[in-house]
């Protein structure tokens, strides 16, 4: 195989895929060397050559179920690798179609699927992990990238830093060689581009920053520095000092017990989820003790309103009546059912500035009317409010592009698999590892417990661990 290797580097010098002399980079820079692997679709013999060079390089590529060209050059080389060892392929798409399936990622695939990335050239690294991300985001697992040459300017660690572990058929300084010793090209050149290497590399800052931003793999951390929403980031820094993912849902019908029930899970949650229109004995005198508890326990009052009017009669609905949401719960949901319009309205209402919203995207009662469009539809009226939304309320591990929105997930119970009257029910475990929950919602499983404080510490600690499982299993 060494010789063939030697032999394709000569291949590649005479068809000028190769080429030594003075040249301007995409960004402008002078380079000695410049290589153009899209001519190869012109020689198909040396195309397959590549693709049986790159399947005996990797070793085993039964260890992949898929494999992914870095869109556009490596397309053709991944296709044929595809073909050859009959490993199937998917393709990314730069953007996603805005009509159809509006996948980015076009093949059948499974969720959790090793899937192989192909490149021709790498220099910083940054177009095989724009490929990474995508591919992860479609819950593809992503360990290793088959290159044909690598130009030595970084980019090897900065895979290896976002846990992609680089292989190469050629270094350029193992390729200048080969071309050297066949006379291709003389020492002259050869010392002109050692030079240009050592005075090229990729920038440091660069190298330390970790772009595949699958959030199921980002500590909340990360993500707090991602978060645009002043509530998401309090939620964020909640979670991470008081090691709880846990929100409460208090469904509560008198004032006295509701307050109790916050007093005792108080220490265990992130946020507490009310249904404030269905305490028996409301009164506006509620607020402030329930205020009290929240901050002595730090954590976040959470009204589960679900918005769905017309603009106006949401505004009022949130900051004006009986309940006046806007001046006591930070956080409120809304249905996109209706139209942006609700988003600004909440946006513009009064009421405390820091204000944040949980976008209802799916919904865990059975036989809901949530298709997956709508579902869609909903993530991306979330990314166009991206200061206002703190997070989406989904059942599946839903992915946007912004890893600072938080997943919320109700319907969360140990004990029962549903209600009498449709509600689901998944384990703390499937909800966080399976479902991608950041933040559970459980209720009746606590507020129905004989001693509510102690099922509430039961589960901040599996949701917790599950959290910790679940990053820890991150490629790096
Ligand atoms: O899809 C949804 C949206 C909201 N909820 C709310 O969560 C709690 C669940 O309570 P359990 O007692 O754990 O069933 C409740 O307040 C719902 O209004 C939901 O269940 N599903």
């Amino acid at each position: 195989m060494e010789d063939k290797l030697k032999a394709f580097a000569k291949e590649l010098f005479k068809i000028d895929a190769i080429k030594f002399g003075e040249y301007k980079t995409k960004i402008g820079l002078m380079t000695p060397v410049y290589c153009d692997l899209r001519v190869i679709v012109s020689y198909p013999k040396l195309l397959e050559t590549l693709a049986e060079l790159m399947i005996w390089k990797i070793g085993n590529i039964n260890n992949y179920n898929i494999i992914c060209g870095v869109p556009y050059t490596a397309l053709p080389i991944a296709t044929v690798v595809s073909i050859k060892s009959n490993v199937s392929m998917v393709m990314r798409r730069k953007e996603a179609k805005d009509y159809g399936t509006k996948k980015l990622i076009e093949g059948v695939f499974k969720p959790g699927d090793n899937c192989l990335i192909i490149e021709d050239v790498i220099t910083s690294g940054s177009s095989i992990l724009e490929t990474v991300k995508d591919l992860t985001n479609s819950e593809l697992k992503c360990t290793d990238a088959i290159i044909l040459l690598n130009r030595e300017q970084g980019g090897e660690a900065f895979l290896k830093n976002n846990g992609i572990k680089m292989h190469a058929l050629f270094n350029l300084t193992q390729l200048m060689d080969i071309l050297q010793e066949a006379n291709y090209i003389d020492s002259l050149m050869v010392q002109k581009v050692r030079d240009y290497l050592a005075t090229t590399k990729v920038d440091e800052s660069l190298l330390n920053k970790n772009v595949s931003q699958n959030r199921l793999k980002m500590s909340f951390e990360d993500r707090e520095k991602l978060a645009k929403n002043p509530v998401a980031k309090r939620l964020f820094e909640i979670m991470r000092n008081k090691q709880t993912t846990l929100c409460v849902a208090a469904d509560i019908l008198s004032a006295t017990d509701l307050l109790n029930f916050a007093e005792a899970v108080g220490p265990h949650i992130c946020a507490l989820k009310t249904h404030i229109d269905i305490v028996e004995d409301f009164n506006p005198n509620l607020i402030q003790p329930l205020q009290q508890i929240a901050d002595r326990h730090n954590f976040v009052l959470f009204e589960d309103r679900k918005f769905a009017d017309i603009g106006k009669t949401v505004e009022y609905q949130y900051s004006k009546g009986l309940y006046s949401i806007s001046s006591w719960a930070p956080l409120v949901t809304v249905h996109s059912l209706m139209g942006p319009g609700v988003l600004d309205a909440i946006k513009s209402s009064d009421g405390a500035k820091a204000r944040g919203v949980f976008l209802l995207a799916e919904a865990s009662s059975a036989g809901n009317l949530i298709s997956e469009n709508y579902t869609k539809d909903t993530i991306k009226m979330a990314e166009q409010y991206p200061e206002l939304i703190t997070g989406i309320v989904c059942q599946s591990p839903l992915f946007t592009n912004n890893p600072g929105f938080i997943q919320l997930c109700p319907g969360v119970q140990l004990e029962n698999k549903q209600d009498n009257l449709g509600q689901k029910y998944n384990s703390p475990l499937t909800v966080v590892l399976e479902k991608g929950a950041d933040v559970a919602v459980v209720g009746r499983g606590i507020s129905q417990a004989p001693e509510p404080a102690v099922a509430a510490e039961k589960y901040k600690k599996i949701l917790w661990n599950a959290y910790l499982e679940r990053i820890k299993t991150r490629v790096d």
